[in-house]
């Protein structure tokens, strides 16, 4: 059987004559590589191994013939984001689109279940006849926010999904304030379950969400709102609310989310999503490549949580298809040569070695929420201890205020952040802060400061009592040397 697709895989039919005389009788699975590589080179020289290996593992090349652009669902719990996006699949996969996925596939395949190199079980693929897409179905919960952060630092646009029965919950409005502070300009909603609410609420809702969307600063009187039910359209009901309704939706996502110009002639850099190991082929990591192109052989490295890696890219797949080239915003996994699965930590860079470094100490701006925008009621002050999130990576770090005594909810400032361990950070990066459960703020990376002393970064980690007494002491000599 797999001799065959390869037989068929290759394209001259001049040389398919003597690659079938080649292959007959012979177990592709059982050849070494360059064993393989010296088959295909003899028989022709269009078929590469990279074609040939796919076929002999019965995986497929992808093919690069539309723009890759990365959406995602996001919106209130339970107002239907999994559903919407089983749908969608199931809407394309009867055009021949995308490979209909279920529900459950979709909200609890466990990791294990997966197979291949690109195991993200959040990232579903598929294609309109104008663009291929990733999709991300944020999980809810508790959860939430986090995967927010992580997960919608990855995408081009989002779908905003509201329930016709319960209109803007305060959720949607948290989620939607922090999809713009990240970074996503593009927004498509989608008021969903209207099969279960009347046409007065539906249209009350629309109204409400548009009025919600302007105070978020998106466009809102213009954006498109598609109203439809995802229940329906994935149970093959009702097909002007349901799958006709997914299918303007998506005419909606071609047209207004633009496919962003993507640094590809930059050295490439990925940050870390998960790691996985797979028996017999060594570690896979997966991510968003987001600068460069990356090709099965390039040496690279990891960096982060105070740590460099060096390793080699061995194979690169995008939803379980064998990739000759990863182009930047491409969602990928890349198999790595030389470590272990417990040496790399999500959050991580993987990068061209030599261009990217860890910084502990930076200067950035931030906006504080106030307790309406899903932020806390109280002001904090220097010295202040919380979480920084920022690409994939989530770390703690102290924070001093230079120019004020403390920070209202509501009011932006500029803030020293020391890291307590070393991480990749680049001016103009993005990050979110949060404390405990509740996101504080977001802001945006100015300054790289000079690394921090020994004795600064042990006093990052001691009490609040190390600190005073170190702090007193250097007034002390201040004072004296006046
Ligand atoms: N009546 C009706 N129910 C729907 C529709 N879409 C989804 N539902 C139901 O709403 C419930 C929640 O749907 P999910 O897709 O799990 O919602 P979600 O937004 O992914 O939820 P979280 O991931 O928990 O945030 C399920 O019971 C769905 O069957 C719809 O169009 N009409
Ligand atoms: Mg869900």
């Amino acid at each position: 059987m797999a001799t065959l697709n390869i037989i068929r895989a290759c394209s001259v039919p001049v040389f398919r004559h003597s690659l079938k005389k080649l292959l007959i009788g012979r177990e592709p699975f059982i050849l070494s590589h360059t064993g393989a590589n010296t088959l295909c080179k003899r028989a022709s020289p269009t078929v590469t191994f990279q074609r040939f290996y796919a076929v002999a593992t019965e995986k497929k090349v992808f093919q690069r013939d539309k723009p890759h652009c990365n959406v995602g669902t996001i919106g209130h719990v339970d107002h239907g984001k999994t559903t919407l996006t089983a749908a969608i699949t199931k809407v394309l996969s009867d055009k021949e689109l995308a490979k209909a996925k279920a529900y459950a596939d979709i909200d609890n395949a466990p990791e294990e279940k997966a197979r291949g190199i690109t195991i993200n079980v959040a990232h579903i693929e598929y294609s309109t006849d104008s663009r291929h897409y990733g999709h991300t179905d944020c999980p809810g919960h508790a959860d939430y926010i986090k995967n927010m952060i992580t997960g919608t630092s990855q995408m081009d646009g989002a779908i905003l999904v509201v329930a016709a029965t319960d209109g803007a919950m305060p959720q949607t409005r948290e989620h939607l304030l922090l999809a713009k502070q990240i970074g996503i300009n593009h927004m498509v909603v989608f008021i969903n379950k209207v099969d279960a609410a009347d046409q007065e609420m539906v249209e009350l809702v629309e109204m409400e969400i548009r009025e919600l969307l302007t105070e978020m600063g998106y466009d809102g009187d213009n954006l498109p709102i598609v109203k439809g039910s995802a229940l329906c359209a994935l149970e093959g009901k009702n097909p002007e609310i349901g799958s006709e309704a997914v299918m303007k939706l998506l005419e909606a996502v071609d047209t207004s989310i633009p496919t962003p110009i993507r640094e590809l002639d930059k050295p490439f850099m990925m940050p870390v999503e998960g790691v996985y190991s797979i028996p017999g082929r060594g570690t896979v990591v997966t991510g968003r490549l987001e600068r460069g192109t990356l090709k099965k052989g390039q040496d690279a490295e990891f960096v982060g949580h105070n740590k460099v890696i060096k390793s080699t890219v061995t194979g690169v797949e995008m939803f379980h298809q064998i990739l000759e080239e990863a182009h930047a915003g491409d969602q990928v996994g890349a198999l790595v040569r030389g470590v272990k699965r417990e040496d790399v930590k999500r959050g991580m860079i993987l990068c061209k070695p030599g261009t990217l470094k860890f910084v502990d100490n930076v200067e950035g701006q931030v906006y504080v929420l106030t307790k309406e925008e899903g932020g806390r009621s109280r002001p904090f002050m220097s010295f202040a201890q919380m979480q920084m999130f920022s690409k994939t990576w989530d770390m703690p770090i102290r924070v001093q205020i230079p120019d004020k005594e403390m920070i209202m909810p509501g009011e932006d400032a500029r803030l020293q952040i020391q890291l307590f361990k070393p991480m990749v950070l680049e001016q103009g990066q993005r990050f979110t802060i949060r404390d405990g459960s509740t996101t504080l703020g977001t802001g945006v990376i100015t300054k790289v400061l000079p690394k921090l002393s020994e004795v600064e970064r042990s006093l990052l980690t001691e009490g609040k009592k190390a600190r005073e007494k170190y702090l007193a002491s250097q007034k002390e000599k201040q004072e004296k040397k006046k």
